[in-house]
């Protein structure tokens, strides 16, 4: 894994852009993750664990939004089930060439691990094959509000009984005091991660167009539409929190 640090917001920039998944990204992104993201390496990892509960023979496990495939690494360090192939899906060209070296070093140091497609393409756009686990680890958030429900719906269709939905996402809270308090919390964990205040305001202002977080009764009222049968928050730290979905 690259181990270069997230300085992408450090100097004042006249004019913030609107984040993107690019290549100044990709040779951040280990680092960048994982100081804004409380809780991140307990989630990937124990996705992992879970999926190796859910995963049915003979099926896909698809990683939706795969970024470097750290979601993708975990299934095959944990899923021993017979038959089952992992489908890594991303639109970040950058990303999906970083993350088939990844998985190629994988490949390389470990034995009889599942198999893997890396897919550089649209989520929204893809043909499912029926499915065990879909993991969606903080990419629902990107996707544009009017078209989450559909996506759900679709996925909700290819999942096969006894598999899951594992849904991680940044939360927003209606309730006024409980958003400021969990806001100001995060600032502070990216604060003792090192970012400094014009790191902080300037990644901000670049996610704020992207990146629309829903409260946690949003997702479980449009899980339920979707056609998921039970919804159960697993994980929560601070402003994130992982979900799984029963079909
Ligand atoms: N429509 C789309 N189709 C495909 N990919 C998309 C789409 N929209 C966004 N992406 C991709 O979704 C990923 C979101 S990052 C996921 C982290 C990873 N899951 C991890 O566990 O490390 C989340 C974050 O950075 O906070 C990016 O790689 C986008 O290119
Ligand atoms: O940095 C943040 O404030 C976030 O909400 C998480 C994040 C992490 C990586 C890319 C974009 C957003």
């Amino acid at each position: 894994m690259s181990k270069e640090p997230d300085r992408l917001f450090a100097q004042p920039l006249p004019q913030v852009p609107d984040f993107a998944f690019n290549e100044d990204v990709v040779r951040v992104f280990p680092d960048m993750i994982k100081r804004s993201v409380p809780g991140y390496p307990t989630i990937v990892e124990n996705l992992g664990v879970l999926a190796a509960q859910f995963a049915q023979p003979h099926s896909v496990l698809y990683d939706l939004g795969s970024s470097l495939g750290a979601v993708t690494q975990a299934l095959r360090r944990h899923v021993r089930t017979d038959g089952c192939r992992v489908i890594a899906v991303d639109n970040s060209a950058a990303m999906v060439e970083r993350c088939r070296q990844y998985l190629n070093g994988q490949d390389s140091m470990f034995q009889e691990l599942l198999p893997v497609e890396v897919v550089e393409g649209d989520i929204l756009a893809l043909q499912f094959q029926p499915a065990s686990v879909v993991a969606l680890n903080f990419t629902l958030q990107f996707i544009a509000p009017a078209e989450r429900l559909a996506l759900l719906g679709r996925i909700r269709q290819a999942l096969l009984p006894g598999g899951a939905l594992i849904l991680s996402e940044k939360l927003r809270f209606n309730d006024v005091e409980e958003h400021a308090l969990l806001t100001d919390l995060h600032i502070a964990f990216k604060r003792a991660n090192g970012y400094s205040e014009l790191e902080i305001a300037q990644k901000r202002s670049a996610i704020e167009n992207v990146m629309k977080p829903d409260s946690l009764e949003e997702h479980r009222e449009r899980l339920l539409a979707a056609g998921f049968s039970k919804v159960v928050p697993w994980f929560q730290c601070l402003n994130f929190a992982s979900l799984i979905a029963l079909p």
